[in-house]
């Protein structure tokens, strides 16, 4: 029997209206706009999670949450766990996202998720390796028998500031019946990101260089899924996070986590999550919900501060312009995924538990934010959201200081080098630390990429240290060799829909898959 977290709706709809997991995976984005949720999150029980969930490896543990949210009508168990370790036989590490303990070496219970032992450097890797695969399940199956003339074809498109793109392609690349456009801002990632997507010889992928913002390029991904003659003849495919499989996949590094840095047992935890467009910490949100014990997840910001200025004055607002930050991967405005957090607070402390009412309301916040760039909620939604949530913002000056610190000062391993996307999270948790005062309290800080991929960043902050070697200490071989490589982009000239839509029919056409 199909379970009520099995089936979902979108975040703007105030019908009855529902779908199945295959559904959202394939269609990526509500045709109302909205995204995809389960308005039932399920409960673990404590004996489950501490006397079950504890001991089972990355793999199992993913297995559990993903049956969850998943019917098995429609992935039985054997493909799901096929699936599963498919997937995460990619990674450099048998833990796929390990836990670099007490790094600080004092009591402090400063402890890193290193989500960054998948193929492109990038926590992206831990749900777009699942993903490219699970497109592939549900096109082979529908696809099985058919001539070549009927198969069903998936257009990916997708909009990155840096990490994301990368990730999907790999995750996507020479994949059957699946083309892959992928779109970035001129000049506002970084060389080695731009490498990692550009080098790949695969012909289903293409990325395109536009002339703009990561919000311009969001905002025409999102608009080409709004574009219902294209999407019906291309059959638009999302790999950001507001696919709601990327939410999902995610959510086992806080389960498998909290249990490492607590040895399996309840302890006190808060998870900082460097955050941009929200998808990451939403999965510890679920995460939370679902029974996890969590203290606190605390967003961290950079100077790109959306959500830390929500959570404290309750308008959720778009700034005017983004600020350039050592942090690109978070020089969003937007913050895409909050709009699934919102609907559940507004479900709990506005609807009275209804689902309907709650899409309604939803609805009429993003149709304000539409028309007047911003709206306020209740005071009650925002003391729901401080229930779960805290936020913290940080600086390009404290992030640099960050790196700097945990080189001089760590110790298990000695010369610690941060990212400084996570060097974000890290200054978050040890202003939390100081204040906090109580040596009960696990900070598990997320590790959001591998610093190899922010050389000006990392080079900045510790090249007046001596010894230290960007190309000894930092840079893998695998990425060493990507400036060698030629490079496939296509310019677009203007953050146009139109132009990027003409674009993609241009080079599918080249593709001839
Ligand atoms: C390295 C890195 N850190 C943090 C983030 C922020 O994550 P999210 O957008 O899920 O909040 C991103 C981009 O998404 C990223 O690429
Ligand atoms: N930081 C992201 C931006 C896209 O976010 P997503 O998680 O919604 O895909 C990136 O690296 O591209």
């Amino acid at each position: 029997m199909v379970s009520p977290s099995q089936v979902y709706r979108s975040t703007r709809s105030s019908t009855e209206e529902s779908k199945s997991f295959e559904e959202v995976v394939i269609q990526g984005l509500a045709a109302d706009g909205g995204l995809f949720i389960p308005p039932s999150i399920p409960a673990v029980s404590q004996e489950t999670l501490f006397g079950k969930w504890a001991s089972l490896s990355f793999q199992e543990l993913a297995f559990e949450i993903m049956r969850l949210y998943i019917a098995k009508e429609e992935i039985p168990d054997s493909d799901l766990k096929s699936l599963i370790q498919r997937s995460y036989s990619t990674f450099r590490s048998s833990d796929v996202t390990p836990l670099a303990k007490n790094v600080t070496g004092n009591e402090d219970n400063l402890h890193i998720l290193e989500l960054f032992h998948g193929p492109t450097y990038a926590f992206k890797d831990v749900a777009l390796q699942f993903v490219g695969n699970l497109f592939e399940y549900f096109l082979q199956r529908t696809n099985k028998d058919l001539p070549t003339e009927k198969r069903k074809k998936i257009t990916v498109v997708g909009a990155t500031s840096g990490d994301t793109g990368s990730a999907a392609i790999y995750g996507l690349r020479g994949k059957k019946d699946i083309s892959v456009f992928i779109l970035y801002p001129t000049g506002r990632i970084s060389p080695i990101q731009e490498e990692q997507m550009t080098t790949v010889p695969d012909k289903n992928v293409q990325t395109l260089s536009v002339k703009g913002t990561f919000d311009n390029c969001q905002d025409i991904v999102k608009a080409i899924f709004g574009d219902k003659e294209f999407n019906s003849r291309h059959n638009v495919g999302a790999v950001n996070s507001i696919n709601w499989a990327r939410i999902l996949a995610q959510m086992t590094y806080y389960f498998y986590s909290y249990f490492q840095a607590t040895g399996g047992k309840t302890g006190k935890v808060k998870f900082v999550v460097p955050s941009g467009n929200f998808g990451d910490i939403l999965a510890g949100y679920f995460a939370k919900k679902m029974g996890l014990p969590v203290e606190k997840l605390v967003i961290a910001t950079n100077e790109n501060d959306i959500l830390d200025r929500f959570l404290k004055s309750g308008t959720y607002e778009r700034s005017d312009k983004v600020a350039v930050t050592l942090s690109p991967a978070m020089d969003i405005l937007i913050s895409s995924n909050f709009e699934r957090l919102l609907w559940y607070l507004a479900k709990d402390y506005e609807a009275n538990g209804d689902s309907l009412k709650a899409g309604k309301i939803c609805n009429s916040w993003f149709e304000q934010l539409k028309t007047q760039g911003k709206f306020t909620v209740d005071k009650a939604i925002i003391a729901g959201a401080l229930n779960d949530f805290s936020s913290e913002r940080v600086s390009n000056a404290q992030t640099s200081e960050s790196i700097k610190k945990m080189y001089k000062v760590s110790v298990n391993p000695e010369k610690y080098i941060l990212d400084p996307h996570t060097a974000v999270g890290v200054c978050a948790s040890e202003r939390l630390i100081a204040t906090d005062n109580d040596k009960s309290l696990h900070y598990i800080s997320l590790s959001t990429a591998h610093p190899a991929k922010f050389a000006d960043a990392v080079n900045a902050a510790l090249s007046t240290y001596a010894g230290y070697s960007f190309e000894n200490d930092v840079l893998p071989a695998e990425l060493k060799k990507l400036s060698t490589l030629k490079k496939k982009i296509k310019l677009v000239e203007k953050a146009d829909k139109e132009l990027v839509k003409s674009v993609i029919e241009e080079e599918l056409a080249k593709m001839d898959l």
